[in-house]
């Protein structure tokens, strides 16, 4: 992936605002990286141009082959749907929809979902299959909403404070899951967090301030999840 001067303004009164100025960026397939900033700084901003939620007001945005900020809604509808996978801190389950079924959706309209059984297995959640939403606890339904996100078998799993309403424990076993499917599958994972020890297990650290990328560190020596700590 690769985002070359790109630009977003938001319109406030009469007003632009610019919450994302000049942005360049490499990700590499396959790799983890972590945004971090103080609120307000343009990660979730970011984060939703690169899943085609947002558009770019500026420069180009490059996921492989494809040139997304040419994109027209349609073809940002197909991207969305064919290729990314999105975690939120609040989960976004469907409440009236059991375990499996809020799966099965994300499967029904891609092109080429995993078997949802196997995904299940997978985040440890196929024995809680028929329960609803509201049956089960925030790690829970967190597991369930990163299932449905790589049921898709997305190129790109973006993760938008992903542990932010878990507590330790519980959002080690998030990271391990994160970590794991970022190996089996070869995605790349962007992950958006005000938690800045998590950035020891990323490929890539980028730091944000006021709209503008201040740094990006390559870590050579990126941890396990599990060696993850706050
Ligand atoms: N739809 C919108 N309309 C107007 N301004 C917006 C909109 N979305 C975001 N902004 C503004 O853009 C800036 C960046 O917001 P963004 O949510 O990307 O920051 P963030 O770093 O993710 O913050 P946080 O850590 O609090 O989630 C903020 O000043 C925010 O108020």
């Amino acid at each position: 992936m690769k985002l070359n001067k790109v630009g977003k303004k938001f319109k406030i009164a009469e007003n632009y605002f610019w919450a994302l100025k000049n942005i360049n960026l490499d990700i590499n397939k396959g790799e983890i990286a972590t945004f971090l900033g103080p609120s307000g700084s343009g990660k979730s901003t970011l984060l939703n141009i690169i899943g085609g939620i947002e558009k770019a007001d500026e420069g180009t945005l490059y996921v492989g082959d494809s040139k997304i900020t040419d994109f027209n809604d349609k073809e940002l509808t197909k991207y969305r749907r064919d290729n990314v996978g999105f975690v939120f801190q609040f989960y976004n389950l469907i409440p009236n929809l059991t375990v499996e079924e809020n799966v099965e959706v994300a499967t029904n309209i891609s092109k080429n979902p995993l078997d949802v059984k196997k995904v299940l297995e997978a985040v440890d959640m196929l024995d809680k299959k028929n329960k609803f939403p509201s049956e089960l606890s925030g790690g829970e339904q967190q597991r369930v909403s990163i299932a449905r996100a790589i049921a898709k078998n997305p190129e790109l799993l973006l993760c938008d404070e992903p542990t932010g309403a878990l507590d330790f424990t519980t959002s080690k076993e998030i990271l391990k899951l994160i970590e794991r499917i970022n190996k089996e599958f070869n995605t790349t994972v962007l992950i958006v967090t005000h938690n800045a020890p998590i950035a020891d297990m990323a490929d890539k650290v980028v730091r944000l301030r006021s709209g503008e990328i201040t740094d990006i560190q390559i870590n050579k020596n990126k941890i396990s999840a599990e060696g993850v700590e706050w």
